[in-house]
């Protein structure tokens, strides 16, 4: 399943969507999907704001959780299994998991009826560093619902996904994959896919210290000056320009003045790593909500000295796919 492409119109489903509290209960036209059943899904991580681009931007990158769910006559059962994202100690194993809860919100939305449910989740995605994993984790579960209900990804599909965060610049990246634009028009999510321009080589560099995002977006300022927004809006538009068409302008079209700087004080160190790249040239920038630092590279590597101490640096793939399904 891909090439999905998200489309701006049809109902919106906000974080309060509809349907919480009856997954339990089979309702009237319920589909119910036999014990059994079961799908396999590979889902991207993924960089959102790429600098300017706040809420707006993302990119899939190539570095993958793998989702296994059957579905089973009753209950639940959660397996995590560590695949390169390390301790797992921030996942709750019951109807807590963010897979889960996406599933059966998605599931409800489709009118499919889950008996039960078993899950072995390989989590690859380190968690709170910037990579989008809390969006892969509700993608992986909308793709699934969608995949036992029979049904293609639509552009519904990111509605009840970004609704799970309230913004949609990981989730759509996630699941269309390649580089795209998301906005919001009153709660309804939609996006834009594009083609990455294939020049572009990103590099991160993951920091072992975690920052959840919903604590970072706590120190961002209710208004920020006039002539900050109009920068990043003009920087965001020359972002989709360099982005897709001229990789030469990667450095200007990634800085930014909308968040940045006030979420320095969470990761001092990637800050100052931020700031030595883009001292050399280099289109850096913090990758989501941090604290992990994204370059736009066209090489594959960042500059000889950089202090990278602390950090993990790899180079990671673009990913043009998004999320995939298969049956297991
Ligand atoms: N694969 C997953 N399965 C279950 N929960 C997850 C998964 N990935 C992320 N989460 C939840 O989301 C949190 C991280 O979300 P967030 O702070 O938005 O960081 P990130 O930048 O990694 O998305 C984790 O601490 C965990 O509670
Ligand atoms: N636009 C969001 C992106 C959060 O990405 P994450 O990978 O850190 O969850 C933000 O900047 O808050």
């Amino acid at each position: 399943m891909h090439g999905h492409r998200a489309r701006a119109e049809g109902p919106g489903h906000g974080a309060g969507g509809h349907g919480r509290g009856r997954a339990a209960g089979r309702r009237p036209g319920c589909r119910r999907r036999r014990a059994g059943a079961g799908v396999r899904v590979r889902v991207p991580a993924s960089t959102a704001n790429l600098g300017p681009g706040f809420d707006t931007l993302g990119l899939a990158l190539g570095l993958y959780d793998e989702v296994e769910v059957l579905v089973t006559g009753s209950g639940l059962k959660v397996e995590v299994i560590d695949a390169g994202a390390g301790p797992m100690d921030d996942v709750p194993t019951d109807e807590r998991h963010l897979v889960v809860r996406a599933l059966r919100r998605a599931a409800e939305h489709l009118g499919l009826d889950v008996p039960g449910l078993h899950l072995r989740c390989h989590n690859a995605i380190p968690h709170a560093r910037g990579l989008g994993s809390s969006a892969a984790a509700v993608v992986s579960g909308v793709a699934a619902a969608y995949a036992l209900a029979g049904r293609e990804l639509d552009g519904e599909a990111l509605r009840l996904a970004a609704g799970f965060e309230g913004h949609a610049d990981n989730a759509a990246a996630s699941l269309f994959g390649g580089f795209v634009i998301a906005w919001a028009d009153g709660g309804r999510f939609a996006a834009q896919r594009l083609d990455p321009h294939p020049a572009i080589r990103p590099v991160v560099a993951v920091p072992t210290m975690r920052s959840s995002t919903e604590a970072t977006r706590g120190l961002l300022p209710e208004t920020v000056p006039h002539a900050d927004a109009a920068h990043n809006a003009g920087r965001a538009a020359l972002a989709v320009l360099a982005l897709t068409q001229r990789p030469d302008l990667l450095l200007a079209a990634t800085e930014d003045r909308l968040h940045q700087e006030y979420r320095a004080p969470a990761y001092p160190a990637s800050t100052r790593l931020v700031t030595a790249l883009r001292s050399q040239g280099v289109a850096a920038a913090v990758s989501g909500a941090g604290p992990t630092v994204l370059a736009l590279t066209t090489d594959g590597i960042l500059p000889a000295g950089m202090d990278v101490e602390g950090f993990d640096v790899t180079e990671l793939a673009v990913d043009t796919a998004g999320v995939q399904v298969a049956s297991a």
